[in-house]
């Protein structure tokens, strides 16, 4: 399942992202060379992330292209295989930007042969770019960058929540019967199910906000503090010599591990059933201690998407004022997060109406790195999550 859910993630964000179609989501079709870079890449980082630290300094050495040479005589397969990634990442990422910017130069109607007629999230920045002035204007590097960040982004962290959806509902078939239900019934006599009635589908929405809670993709960050700051606690703490505190003081500079999963399951503000996946818990008014505990996430009480400026978001001035496309304008709102929300609902509705999701003879284990990931047993050596799938009898 993990195979496909990262190739729908990808599709999806290919074709309302870019505009670009990756792949046609048929069995035996190799998949694009993009795709397997993206799910390679944390792995890859990873493995070298005790030189992190390294990596501010070593930037400020001679030119890019001198660096590219002290890394390919370097005799470390590691970092050899992340500048692969990473060059591929790079090089389909000009090539689908370079077609975009010559459908561009030809008007609009070319743009409307492409995937998504140009409404895409790259035309209108592209769109936009060309229109800003130029010390606003992007370059075609930050264009191309901002590209490689929005698929990354949008594909590994979905896919991973789908997965995990559908891990959930194979193990609690009770719970896959009932949303399977609410989603028939919505989509009844094989009508296609709209916009507002597919997101207000209370427990669909329910699955996804405790899957969601319960199981970020991201399970922490680090965020460095930009001034000397002071931090306020929920509650005191004692420090090694005794004395209580109710804040902490944080120097500038100072890198601050986030814990996501320390916030969306506290016991003090979810009550004693936090560790439970209780979808129930959604559909009546959330207790006091959470309301009242001023989360700063950007979404439903949760970190999961974090919180502030560098949330998991995108935002312009106006879908269709492109001469000013601006990141962080409050009229009109394009976030990763309710797209994301969306994806997952259109894909659970897809999925459970036509399949039946069981589990197999293999042991799942889901493992704590960037990105949360399943593999068959704690041995498992690459990330997959095989699961019984069967067609369902469309009379029902
Ligand atoms: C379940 C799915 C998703 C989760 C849990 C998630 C979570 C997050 C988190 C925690 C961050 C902050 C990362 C950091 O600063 O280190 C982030 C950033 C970001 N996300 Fe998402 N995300 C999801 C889906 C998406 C999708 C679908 C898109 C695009 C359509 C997207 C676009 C972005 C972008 C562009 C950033 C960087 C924002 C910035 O640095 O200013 N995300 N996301």
């Amino acid at each position: 399942m993990l195979n496909w859910m990262g190739r729908t993630a990808l599709e999806l964000i290919g074709q309302a992202g870019l505009g670009h179609s990756f792949d046609p989501l048929k069995e035996d079709v190799t998949p694009d060379v993009y795709a397997e870079a993206i799910k390679a890449y944390v792995p890859a980082l990873y493995e070298l992330s005790v030189f992190r630290w390294t990596l501010p300094y070593l930037v400020r050495i001679g030119t890019p292209a001198f660096r590219r040479k002290v890394i390919q005589w370097f005799p470390d397969k590691r970092l050899h295989k992340l500048q692969d990634v990473v060059d591929t990442m790079h090089r389909r990422a000009t090539e689908i930007y370079l077609e975009k910017k010559s459908r561009l130069e030809k008007g609009d109607v070319a743009l409307l042969h492409q995937v998504g007629e140009g409404r895409d999230i790259m035309s209108i920045l592209l769109k936009a770019n060309m229109h800003a002035s130029v010390e606003d204007r992007l370059s075609e590097e930050e264009l191309i960058g901002q590209m490689v960040t929005m698929t990354f982004a949008a594909m590994d962290t979905t896919s991973n929540m789908l997965s995990q959806i559908l891990h959930i509902l194979a193990q609690r078939p009770d719970a896959q019967e009932r949303l399977r239900a609410e989603i028939r019934e919505a989509g009844h006599d094989g009508r296609d199910i709209m916009y507002d009635e597919l997101v207000s589908l209370p427990y669909l929405d329910a699955v996804c906000r405790e899957t969601l809670r319960l199981h970020p993709p991201a399970t922490f960050i680090f965020r460095e503090a930009q001034r000397d700051m002071v931090l306020p606690l929920s509650q005191p703490i004692q420090g090694v010599d005794g004395t209580l505190m109710s804040n902490v003081p944080v120097p500038k500079g100072t890198v601050v591990q986030v814990g996501i999963m320390g916030s969306n399951m506290n016991k003090k503000l979810w009550g004693e059933d936090a560790y439970e996946w209780k979808p129930e818990r959604w559909l009546s008014p959330l207790p006091e201690t959470v309301t009242e505990a001023h989360i700063p996430g950007v979404y439903s009480n949760l970190m999961t998407f974090i919180g502030g400026g560098r949330a998991c978001m995108y935002v312009a001035s106006s879908p269709s004022d492109f001469d000013r496309w601006s990141l962080y304008s409050d009229t009109f709102a394009l976030s990763g997060f309710k797209f994301a929300q969306l994806e997952m609902k259109v894909v659970l509705a897809l999925l459970l109406s036509n399949f039946k999701f069981e589990l197999s003879d293999k042991p799942i284990v889901w493992n704590i790195s960037g990105i949360r990931f399943p593999t068959v047993g704690v041995d498992g050596q690459r990330p997959e999550l095989p699961l019984k799938v069967s067609l369902l009898d469309q009379s029902i």
